[in-house]
């Protein structure tokens, strides 16, 4: 099965308009021979070192027989239980890959305390920890890494057997792995985090895990070459233009799975999308549906919508929309291609991610100081509420500081839901998209911090000024040391979210944070405002 991208109505104009001068300065076969002057001057610095994931399914085949060799070791050693720990594009291509197989990984990329807690806490001797970091500082992986060798070693068992690094070469993490005698797989370091789906950051996980990696590859290597060709019919040129070529942009681009199987893929899409593009004040956010959205069916001009369905040549798209259909493996380079056609369209440098740091240097400093949490402004059923001046001031209840939150969305605005919380306990969190999307009308995200901020994160900084957000924290109801850190888990989970409220109000973006003091029955208690107005 190959790939297929069909489109309808205003993408399809979209496609027309901008498809020609793409075939013509030939986008595909220079991407393909990693030409870095595809996206400007500027750009060339960073896209010179960017752009091996157009031959990730070669350069990586290599690598496929000393997984496999290792995962039989692990097996043989008892191991039947998988945890990735790792953020952003160390994490979310291996967790759609191992949810499309029905393969089990346990995913952590949170700093939840609770959630922390339960995943080391749980079948430590059957247990086998792959810690992914390009950059080998990653503050989150870092302080899972920590927690998992501790945990190990109190058991008895040596962490050099039963974690896994990969890093790029000459990381920090690299150098201390090998001298402590972990594994170590080292990723392609020309290739950029997410889009690394391809590499051993996608492969390790999946393959240690059991899901068949060499069919992936094959996957892949079966699409590269029509990706590649300067031809109306690459679906790559197709999906990038319909996504970024509308006049105006369409800034959202809502990602419902409508039967393709892939388990998952919008979180990926999300993370490589919006910070691929959401930069210098453009940008598109994908919104990721599930079920029968508010969105569908409602008129808004500005949201395109693309559907997964199971063969697209079948399933033709309607009205305006986009269908896409093919393998996972494929799809992953499809998008890739798709998004670096539309860095080129917005004229930005798809490679570069400038607006992260700023939430993780407000978070240090936060945790260098330690001030003590800013008072509420008031509190409603064990929920205590911070937030913008202009959205809390005067209000004295949950449902009127989210409809002042909601009166501050711009005409062209999105609502984010960022809820740093222990998502395996409280996933009803996430039904709050739905509910807030019937309210505002307008296109609404939901992310668990702190993973959206290697996401999402980019954009709500970087892209239009068009955010309104509402933060949910979670009071500790029990904290966990990180070894051999000045500061927990718990100090930590709330430094990532006040720094990123600090710097969001900073760009002038209105914040409206929830605390659920406690958070099982607060969780029910927001949803049942929600709901009731
Ligand atoms: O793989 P790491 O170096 O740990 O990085 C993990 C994530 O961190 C950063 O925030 C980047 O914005 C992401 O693109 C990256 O995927």
């Amino acid at each position: 099965m190959t790939i297929t991208v069909s489109t309808a109505g205003a993408a399809s104009d979209a496609v027309a308009r901008v498809l020609p001068a793409l075939i013509e300065e030939r986008f595909a076969s220079r991407l393909f021979d990693g030409d870095a002057t595809l996206w400007g001057e500027a750009a060339i610095d960073e896209s010179s070192k960017r752009l091996a994931w157009t031959k990730a399914h070669e350069v990586s085949r290599p690598l496929v027989a000393d997984i496999l060799a290792l995962r039989d070791e692990l097996r043989s050693a008892g191991v039947n239980r998988i945890v990735l720990c790792g953020m952003g594009g160390s994490s979310l291509a291996p967790e759609v890959i191992t949810r499309t197989a029905g393969v089990e990984l346990v995913v952590l990329d949170s700093t939840d305390p609770a959630q922390v807690s339960a995943v080391v806490g749980e079948r430590l001797p059957e247990t086998a920890v792959v810690v992914s970091s390009k950059s080998g500082s990653t503050v989150e992986t870092d302080s899972q890494r920590r927690t998992f060798a501790k945990a190990f070693t109190d058991a008895g068992i040596d962490p050099a057997s039963r974690i896994i690094i990969v890093t790029d070469p000459g990381s920090p993490l690299e150098e201390s792995s090998r001298a402590a005698g972990h594994p170590v797989f080292l990723a392609d370091p020309q290739v950029g985090g997410r889009f690394s789906a391809l590499t051993a950051f996608g492969l390790v996980p999946s393959g240690l895990a059991g899901v068949d990696i060499e069919a992936l590859l094959d996957d892949a290597a079966a699409v590269a070459e029509v990706l590649s060709h300067d031809s109306d019919e690459n679906p790559g040129l197709v999906l990038g233009a319909a996504i970024a070529g509308c006049e105006p942009v369409k800034t959202y681009l809502g990602i419902l799975e409508s039967g393709s199987g892939i388990v998952g893929f919008g979180d990926w899409a999300e993370q490589l999308i919006a910070e691929s593009t959401g930069k210098e004040g453009t940008g598109l956010l994908p919104v990721v549906l599930d079920g029968n959205p508010p969105e569908i069916g409602s008129t808004i001009p500005d949201l395109q919508l693309v559907r997964l369905v199971v063969n697209a040549s079948q399933q033709p798209a309607l009205g305006d929309e986009i269908s896409v259909s093919g393998p996972l493996a494929a799809q992953f380079l499809l998008w890739e291609v798709a998004t670096a056609v539309a860095g080129r369209i917005l004229g930005i440098n798809p490679f570069d991610q400038p607006d992260v740091e700023s939430a993780k240097v407000a978070a240090r400093a936060l945790l260098d100081e330690m001030p003590e949490p800013a008072s509420a402004a008031f509190d409603e059923d064990g929920i205590a509420v911070r937030g913008t001046e202009r959205v809390v001031a005067g209000r004295t209840s949950v449902a009127q500081a989210i409809d002042a939150l909601l009166a501050e969305l711009p005409e062209h605005g999105f609502v984010a839901i960022q809820a740093y919380a222990d998502r395996t306990r409280l996933g009803e969190l996430a039904e709050l998209r739905d509910l807030i999307a019937h309210r505002a009308r307008r296109p609404v995200t939901f992310g668990w911090g702190p993973r959206f901020l290697h996401s999402t994160g980019q954009f709500h900084k970087g892209g239009p000024k068009l955010g309104v957000f509402l933060q949910i924290i979670t009071a500790e109801q029990g904290d966990l040391e990180i070894p051999e850190r000045p500061f927990t888990f718990g100090t930590l989970i709330r430094a990532q979210a006040d720094g990123d409220a600090q710097v969001l109000e900073g760009h002038g973006r209105p914040v409206l944070q929830l605390e659920l003091q406690n958070p099982e029955s607060s969780a029910s208690t927001l949803k049942s405002l929600l709901a009731a107005v």
